[in-house]
């Protein structure tokens, strides 16, 4: 029958079956401390917590007088953040940024190798952060080959980082490469899913809001107004003869006099409740929270007034040489039978008036009661 490398070397005295119970003693640790490791890396809400776990669980089992973790910048050319744990006594001669041209640390950075430091003492690159250490292993913090940073320990034994617990420390360090991946990764996410997020709430052309963004924020301030029961204020604001306006001078000159339109009413609003969007084709929509009938005729008078002092040059305009505007206006509180519907209908209804009674003007409505027709 065949014996296990266990069993044959079992066959020596009590001194060597004492050695090996040490080291399968200390196997036993070092396998805990990689799985507590894992389980920290579950853990924690962000990088920095769980990097910070790692470390102080690395300085509570281990005879490890100082462990840290040292990232790197997007470059690799400094080191921009440390998470450590253990006893610092000394002050480092250094702060961040560090450029890995100084310290052992920025060795191992440089040359992309794990360092054994067996006496820090000879070690030209040594900086000392504890007077007790006598030796250090600091190896690379990378996954597949971006090089995130460094794994820095330093321990109080001249021989405790043997080949098994360098192998140990390898794994720690492709966990926390793994980790620090993963919250690159998802951060990443976050921030595209954070620009579609905008892309999908602004308008191409102007870069205000668009009408999906508008719809929603109509939504929340009416629920908003009629829990507070104030009113709530809407401006539809049209170009008088756009269509003239892009057969005379053709539709890039149109585009640029709708961006000009959408910039001035969001400079000339100093309130920053309020929605300036486009509503549609050449309509711009300014929603007022907290607004009444009256403030929203002044805001929308202002606003004509300004379009007319823009002068925008309008060769085929019936009303002006200049690009000039009709604004329906309406101001309510919303009521519990009523939709926000309501209050775009009755704004659209002015826009309209204002239309027939000869446009470049401001025309107040009023919301039909509920069930009016
Ligand atoms: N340049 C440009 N034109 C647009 C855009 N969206 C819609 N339009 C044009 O806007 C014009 C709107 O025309 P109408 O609805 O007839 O209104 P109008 O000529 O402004 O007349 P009134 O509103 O009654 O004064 C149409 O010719 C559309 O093609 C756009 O993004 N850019």
């Amino acid at each position: 029958m065949r014996r296990s490398t266990a069993e044959r070397h079992d066959s020596g005295g009590p001194a060597a079956r004492g050695h090996r119970q040490g080291v399968r003693g200390e196997r036993a640790t070092l396998t805990e401390i990689l799985a507590e490791v894992s389980a920290q890396a579950l853990q924690g809400e962000t990088l920095e917590e769980v990097l910070q776990r790692i470390v102080d669980c690395i300085t509570r089992h281990l005879p490890v007088a100082i462990a840290s973790i040292i990232l790197l910048d997007e470059e690799g050319t400094h080191f921009v953040q440390e998470v450590w744990a253990g006893k610092l006594e000394l002050d480092l001669p250094f702060g961040m940024p560090w450029p890995i041209e100084r310290g052992a640390a920025g060795r191992c950075a440089r040359t992309g190798e794990a360092q054994l430091i067996a006496d820090v003492e000879h070690d030209p690159d040594y900086v000392p952060g504890n007077a007790h250490v006598r030796s250090e292993y600091i190896l690379p913090i990378r996954h597949r080959s971006r090089l995130h940073g460094v794994l820095n320990l330093e321990a109080t034994q001249a021989d405790f980082f043997t080949l098994e617990v360098r192998a140990m420390f390898d794994a720690v360090a492709s966990q926390i490469a793994g980790t620090i991946h993963l919250a690159r990764v998802v951060r990443e996410l976050e921030l595209a899913n954070r620009k579609l997020e905008q892309l999908s709430m602004s308008d191409g052309l102007t870069g205000i809001a668009n009408r999906r963004c508008f719809d929603q924020r109509l939504g929340e301030e009416w629920t908003r107004h009629l829990r507070d029961r104030r009113p709530l204020a809407l401006l539809l604001v049209d170009v008088d003869c756009f269509k003239p306006l892009n057969d005379a001078c053709g539709h890039l000159y149109g585009d640029e006099c709708l961006r000009e339109l959408a910039r001035l009413s969001s400079t000339m609003i100093e309130r920053d409740d309020v929605l300036v969007a486009r509503y549609g084709g050449e309509e711009l929509a300014l929603l007022l929270p907290r607004s009444d009938q009256r403030e929203a005729r002044r805001r929308a008078e202002h606003l004509r007034r300004r379009v007319e002092k823009l002068a925008l040059a309008h060769p085929a305009s019936a009303i002006a040489p200049h690009v000039t505007v009709s604004i329906g206006v309406c101001a309510m509180r919303p009521g519990g039978t009523q939709s926000p519907d309501a209050l775009i209908d009755a704004a659209d209804r002015a826009l309209y008036a204002a239309k027939a009674r000869g446009r470049n003007r401001v025309v107040v409505g009023r919301a039909h009661p509920p069930g009016a027709p």
